[in-house]
């Protein structure tokens, strides 16, 4: 007896350790790379929920890859996320802290579908890079869209050319990465979330241009300011939160 009950607990060691080492849990995560070309943006627009800036993904031109994604992911655009007020904007918490707005880089999985849209809807089509911004001192860089602002105060689109949003990346890309959704309608479960970890672009007055944005188009007679426009952190639902740290 006492040896049918020894050969049970050396199977189950050698099934879980078995599990664990081909289940990837173990499985170290990577450096995400970034390879953005200087002159692929094309557009910034108000589109009437945040503003978008967006990029030409005809090509490989600017893609990430490394990190948790399988493949090189093209860049399509980016956008932010922002409150009224103090330190809430954020759609991404650490440890229950929130900040004043979120960046956030949508990339495609070009390799496996062959429009943005049919990747939106499958599980491994969108990559999208979060990276915070918190108040302080006004980001040399993020000048280049913030002073863009007042020309897309209204829902309109004007060009921006050669902007390369590496520049507001911070040096070292430490994340979480987990598998969830788009935080804006549809909600499709097909984000493979990057959430960088060390906060990087701080701004204070380039804030207040970003609140000056309205949600309502010039031939609207209601003046609606471009705030809150953040869905809150919801439940993890069993969902494994993996760090590169
Ligand atoms: N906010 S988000 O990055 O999840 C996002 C990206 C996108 F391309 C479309 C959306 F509706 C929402
Ligand atoms: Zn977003």
């Amino acid at each position: 007896m006492q040896n049918i009950l020894e050969i049970c607990a050396e199977l189950i060691f050698f099934v879980l350790t078995f599990y664990f080492f081909f289940s990837g849990a173990e499985r170290g995560l990577g450096p995400v790379v970034l390879n953005y070309d200087q002159c692929t943006s094309m557009n910034i627009t108000n589109n009437g929920h945040s503003v978008v800036v967006q990029f030409d993904d005809s090509d490989d031109r600017s893609v990430i890859q490394g990190g948790p994604l399988d493949n090189p992911y093209r860049l399509k655009q980016f956008h932010f996320h922002w409150g009224e007020k103090g330190c809430h904007g954020s759609e991404h918490t650490v440890a229950g802290n929130s900040y004043a707005s979120e960046l956030h880089l949508v990339h495609w999985n070009a390799v496996k579908y062959k429009t943005f849209g049919e990747a939106a809807t499958a599980p491994d089509g969108l990559a999208v890079l979060g990276i915070f911004l918190e108040t302080g001192d006004d980001h040399r860089w993020l000048h280049v869209i913030t002073d863009a602002l007042y020309m897309v105060k209204f829902k309109v689109s004007t060009t921006v050319n050669c902007f390369n949003p590496k520049c507001l990346l911070p040096s070292s890309l430490h994340y979480w990465t987990y598998l969830g959704s788009l935080t804006t309608p549809p909600l499709h479960e097909s984000v493979i979330w990057i959430v960088v970890s060390k906060t990087k672009i701080s701004f204070s007055m380039q804030l207040g241009k970003f609140r000056m944005l309205l949600f309502t188009g010039e031939e609207e007679d209601q003046r609606i300011r471009m705030e809150n426009n953040f869905r809150p952190p919801q439940p993890l639902k069993g969902r494994k939160v993996r760090s590169s740290i």
